[in-house]
């Protein structure tokens, strides 16, 4: 079970403080359960584990055997909420070298749009020429260029290199029921298909298929997966106690060190399988708090690696930043530190301990350094990096952000402010529909 630790807070902001947060993450959890809130008609999310079928999995296991079956490499094209969770899940589960290895036990997955540069996407369909590949078209909305444009290439590359008839049985559609081009391409080329519901927004969709159809065909348990995820719903449901509610604790601390003027929050691993765990955090809380002219600016780093690079500025630069790391209690693997006779190194004091033991004692050292050098810090405990945890990690920080967006006063289910960036690029691009907006933006330039 995930535990949270809130202690090493209490020196910048008062037990008191974040105490006194009960009733409105209360009226927050009860708007989020009752529907009454801002953006109530994203909230699918909320009992989505308790909700997922035998059916659902079955179907989606099926559909993950036939691409296991049939393909080396899988490509997730999907771009935001529409691949950094399957990536979160399928990286903190798997070797960390799994791709250079011989003997592969699932095909290896690669992520594509979710950029447009020329020479990734030259680069990735090189490197396809001589696999047996499937794709994985994940949008929503059926529209994200970034995604559309790469899919483009990928169907093309795999029903000129596998033929209509293999291409037809190793891609697969992840979009709306009804709407947009996605949703057109896989109802005309008879591609199997799963639906997004119209209530569950991007950054919260990895227990859909959206995360759980690319997580089942990396060869990962989505039924536990999911299991873990309906458990930390129980763990945070509204009725449970406040102060025993771990999502309810982590919402209002971070709240009170906003108010006392830690503007930013650094997501912190020890464990580098971690890292788009972050990712995904960072779309999660940064597109459902970052409006209005406030919210935390989620960050992330991972040490002990970024504490060469980053760990001079959070030791000692601006008093604006508060750390949340997530620490995992057990390692899956035993390697000891050898013992050495000519001891060169000087690292002999190490020799017969677990490099775990190591990492532990970096990551309590840095979070006594990091206190005293004026960073609260928060910790986030889980067991070990299995399907079950991750499972409810993802889940925790699903409800934690609900209730904390409602806290902060905004909508946390929208994100209006992406569209700024797609208009310009459409009516520098020449989009039809955007002749105005064509003209407009020429004469600024
Ligand atoms: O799934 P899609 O509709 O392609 O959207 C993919 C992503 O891009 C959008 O611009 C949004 O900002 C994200 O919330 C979303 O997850």
């Amino acid at each position: 079970m995930i535990s949270l630790n809130i202690e090493k807070t209490f020196g910048f902001i008062s037990k008191a403080s974040v105490a006194a947060y009960e009733a409105q993450v209360k009226a927050a959890q009860e708007a989020l359960e009752n529907g009454t809130g801002k953006g109530n008609d994203f909230l699918g999310w909320l009992h989505l584990p308790s909700s997922i079928s035998q059916e659902d999995l079955a179907d989606l296991k099926a559909t993950a055997q036939v691409l296991r079956d049939n393909c080396e490499v899988v490509i997730v094209a999907g771009i935001g909420g529409s691949y950094l969770g399957a990536r979160a899940v399928i990286e903190a589960l798997s070797n960390s070298f799994t791709w250079l290895q011989e003997k592969k036990t699932a095909p290896v997955m690669i992520y594509a749009g979710h950029n447009i540069s020329e020479d990734y996407l030259y680069e990735l369909t090189e490197f396809l020429k001589d696999k047996k590949f499937g794709v994985i078209n994940i949008s929503k909305s059926g529209t994200t260029t970034e995604t559309a444009l790469a899919f483009r290439l990928l169907k093309k590359q795999c029903e000129d290199q596998r033929g209509k008839e293999m291409a037809k049985k190793v891609i697969v559609a992840i979009t709306d029921a009804k709407k947009g081009a996605a949703r057109i391409t896989a109802d005309k080329e008879g591609y199997k298909s799963f639906i997004i519901p119209d209530n569950v927004g991007g950054r919260f969709s990895v227990l859909t298929p959206v995360g759980l159809l690319p997580i089942a065909i990396a060869g990962f348990d989505i039924e536990k997966l999911v299991a873990g995820a309906a458990d930390m719903e129980k763990a945070c449901g509204v009725n449970v106690p406040f102060a025993e509610n771990p999502a309810a604790q982590y919402a209002a601390t971070r709240n009170e060190l906003y108010k006392s003027g830690k503007k930013i929050e650094i997501l912190v691993n020890f464990c580098p399988k971690l890292h788009y765990v972050s990712e995904w955090w960072k779309q999660l809380y940064g597109e459902s708090e970052g409006k209005e002219n406030k919210g935390i600016f989620p960050a992330s780093v991972d040490f002990s690696t970024d504490l060469h690079s980053m760990g001079q500025w959070i030791q000692e630069g601006e008093r604006t930043i508060y750390e949340t790391v997530i620490s995992v209690e057990k390692v899956d693997h035993k390697l000891e530190v050898p013992s050495d006779e000519a001891n060169l190194d000087g690292l002999n004091f190490l020799a017969g301990k677990r490099v775990d033991e190591v990492n532990k004692m970096a990551e309590l050292g840095t979070q006594l350094a990091h206190v005293d050098g004026g960073v609260p810090n928060m910790r986030i405990v889980i067991e070990k990096l299995d399907e079950f945890n991750i499972g409810q990690l993802l889940y925790f920080f699903e409800i934690g952000c609900g209730i904390s967006g409602y806290l902060l006063g905004v909508n946390p289910f929208n994100q209006p402010g992406v569209e700024a960036y797609k208009k310009n690029m459409f009516a520098l691009l020449n989009k039809p529909g955007y002749e105005e907006e064509s003209k407009a933006i020429q004469a600024r330039l």
